[in-house]
């Protein structure tokens, strides 16, 4: 395994603060200039996305490129053969206040409603590099979030969350490590809320039937239970459906050519999403078929939770 590995602790605006960021984007022109010759052989770049927020280029040898944000750690695109896999909502916005709403967002430690903000605060903050190497050609980076006064403030403890990004040929995988840095036990749940590029009428997603669902449609504070009996489920209309204990493996077809293998482990259950009139403007260009923990995970002080997803196509 060749590895290359790179410190970035030594480049000022990665672990600063949401008012340090906007400070040194406006002054980072050359910082962006040097890393981009530092990185590039890595196949890992840094540069300055819509927004002027930090934009992580990962490029494959392989042709495929993948591209994240470090505010929300937020993957953006995944391009196979130039086409982008993932989508981005045009009504997203770049501004490292609201999180940016498309790609693969992290809902943590709270999916959906409840006592802290939808889907908590992790994709409003802005994660750090914490490394990034080059394993067997493919491009990797390692991010960080940790907690700070914005995440105390509706959830008073510290943790550290790790998330490995890997772009290979045909794949883009991730690993997620929480681990409790308190020293009080926590409990969180969570989910990676991937927006797939799709024709929304010829979509459809298998390997669900048989799994217990909770439907929020018609009323998403009251879930009504089930159990999914379709081989194939598509998405006519509005649908905000739960899977527990759903399989390690799903497949997408996009409709609008490709199957997406969805692989994971540890993300115990899954969740689809497709808005329909509620986003009159794009809801037809995509669906979200989301890794979720919706059961909490309950860490005590130096426990951790790892959880991988593979998105691969064929
Ligand atoms: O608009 P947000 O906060 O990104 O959430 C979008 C949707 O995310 C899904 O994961 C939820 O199941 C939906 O209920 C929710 O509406």
């Amino acid at each position: 395994m060749a590895r290359v590995s790179m410190t970035w602790s030594s480049i000022p605006f990665l672990n600063s603060s949401p008012s340090d960021l906007r400070r040194v984007n406006r002054h980072s022109v050359m910082a962006f200039a040097s890393l981009k010759k530092e990185t590039s052989s890595l196949g890992v770049r840094v540069t300055e996305g819509q927004g002027n927020l930090p934009k992580v280029v990962l490029t494959s040898p392989h042709g495929s490129e993948a591209e994240l944000y470090l505010f929300g750690g937020c993957i953006t695109s995944w391009k196979v053969s130039n086409k982008d896999l993932l989508f981005v909502r045009p009504d997203a916005v770049f501004n490292g206040q609201k999180p940016i709403s498309g790609g693969v967002p992290h809902c943590f430690p709270q999916f959906g409603p409840g006592p802290m903000q939808q889907h908590g605060f992790a994709r409003n903050m802005n994660w750090s590099i914490v490394d990034s190497q080059d394993v067997e050609g493919n491009p990797v980076v390692i991010l960080e979030l940790k907690d700070g006064p914005y995440s105390r403030a509706m959830w008073d403890f510290s943790f550290q969350a790790m998330y490995k990004i890997i772009l290979d040929a045909k794949s883009l995988s991730t690993e997620l490590v929480i681990t409790n840095t308190d020293n009080k036990p926590f409990s969180f749940s969570t989910a990676l809320h991937t927006y797939f590029s799709a024709s929304v009428s010829g979509a459809s997603v298998k390997g669900l039937k048989g799994c217990k669902t909770l439907n929020k449609d018609p009323d998403p504070k009251n879930p009504l239970e089930g159990e999914e009996e379709r081989d194939v489920v598509t998405f006519p209309g509005f649908v905000d459906c739960v899977y527990l204990e759903a399989p390690s493996e799903l497949l997408l077809d996009n409709g609008l050519g490709d199957k997406i293998s969805i692989r994971n482990t540890s993300w115990t259950d899954a969740v689809l999403w497709s808005p329909y009139l509620q986003m009159e403007a794009c809801y037809k260009d995509f669906v979200c078929v989301e890794n979720a923990k919706i059961g909490k995970v309950e860490l005590g002080p130096n426990q951790s939770w790892t959880a991988t997803q593979r998105l691969s196509i064929g």
